[in-house]
């Protein structure tokens, strides 16, 4: 028993935690209600990968998480990977915002260790859920040493996937998490099968570290769509926003009503990134608007929710528009 890897579960709550009023309810329920005593408890086999110690960091359901809780959450993740006994973390989270926080983990924790972000489509109490089998992989690909320097990763539905990738696409699927770039393997009966690693700059890699940020800036989203206005993008100006998000249609067009009040945001300082509200492909530079006349940045492949993780993990550090564009490409 004491070889086995040590690995510490964060519970943060979602409907992995979560529990309805009979087995039928696969979609109606309560999320986060479950302690992560019982969570483990409900698991023997957990046992045969790892010696485990749990800790109950939130209770909450995803949607609701803020920039206090990734902060608190990668402090304590980062504190536990330089402690010596510690062999991997699992972070149990909701799924709805479970990609921004594994994204954010994978940009700021300084360690080769392991990290799985997990979650469920159901909860423990429905029919076929798949919370037990998700965490089940999730300890036992943090226990596995091959699943070292691969950045933070999503244990969900047998797949592997990089936290960078990686975003719910499905929303009443089990299979709900999917990275346009495919998984990063599977993961089988308690053993890692893998078919590929990820390029772009991660954890130790990073130039970015929790232990130096105290605080995030405020960076939102708005949305492109037919009859946009530009109260949205006005309204978060004046609220002294540091970037904004722009989730355009297409390749990232943006509407010309838009493109002035953008313009005029930028002219106070305001970061504008470009990105698509189309769930796959990327954005390229000085395509639908001429990035470099107005000092723009785009997106690359990130999702609005992820460009705007990148960008105020960014802003921590970067000072103009072009180091931000250098972060987007190399992130
Ligand atoms: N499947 C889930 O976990 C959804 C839930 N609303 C959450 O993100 O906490």
């Amino acid at each position: 028993q004491a070889a086995k890897p040590h690995v510490v579960v964060l519970a943060t709550g979602g409907t992995i935690a979560g529990a309805g009023a009979s087995t039928l309810n696969s979609v109606t329920y309560v999320a986060a209600k479950v302690p992560v005593e019982k969570l483990l408890a409900g698991l023997p086999e957990l046992a045969s990968v790892a010696r485990l110690t749990g800790e109950q960091v939130f209770q909450t359901a995803s949607e609701s998480f803020n920039n206090e809780h990734l902060l608190t959450l990668a402090r304590r993740v980062s504190a536990l990977t330089k402690q010596a006994d510690v062999d991997g973390i699992v972070i149990t989270h909701g799924t709805d915002t479970l990609e921004e926080t594994a994204y954010f983990l994978n940009l700021v924790v300084h360690s080769a260790k392991p990290i799985v972000v997990v979650g469920s489509m159901r909860p423990g109490t429905a029919l076929s859920a798949d919370g037990a089998l998700n965490l089940y992989n999730a300890v036992s690909v943090a226990a596995s040493q091959d699943a070292a320097g691969k950045g933070v990763l999503v244990t969900m539905n047998d797949e592997i996937q990089s936290g960078r990738d990686v975003a719910k696409s499905i929303n009443i699927k089990t299979e709900a998490f999917k990275s346009q770039w495919g998984p990063l393997g599977m993961v089988v009966e308690g053993r890692n099968y893998w078919f590929r690693a990820p390029v772009k700059r991660h954890t130790v890699h990073s130039e970015f570290d929790i232990d130096a940020i105290e605080t995030l800036p405020a960076v939102d989203i708005v949305y492109g769509y037919g009859n946009m206005n530009t109260t949205g993008i006005e309204a978060y100006g004046k609220a002294g926003v540091k970037a904004l998000i722009h989730a355009g249609t297409g390749n990232g067009s943006v509407a010309a009503q838009a493109v002035d009040a953008l313009k005029a945001l930028r002219a106070q300082g305001v970061q504008i990134v470009r990105s698509s509200r189309v769930p796959d492909g990327f954005v390229l530079r000085n395509a639908e608007q001429p990035d470099d006349k107005y000092d723009w940045v785009v997106a690359h492949d990130l999702r609005p929710q992820k460009a705007r993780i990148l960008a105020m993990v960014a802003l921590t550090k970067a000072r103009d528009s072009k180091e931000l564009q250098r972060i987007f490409w190399e992130y």
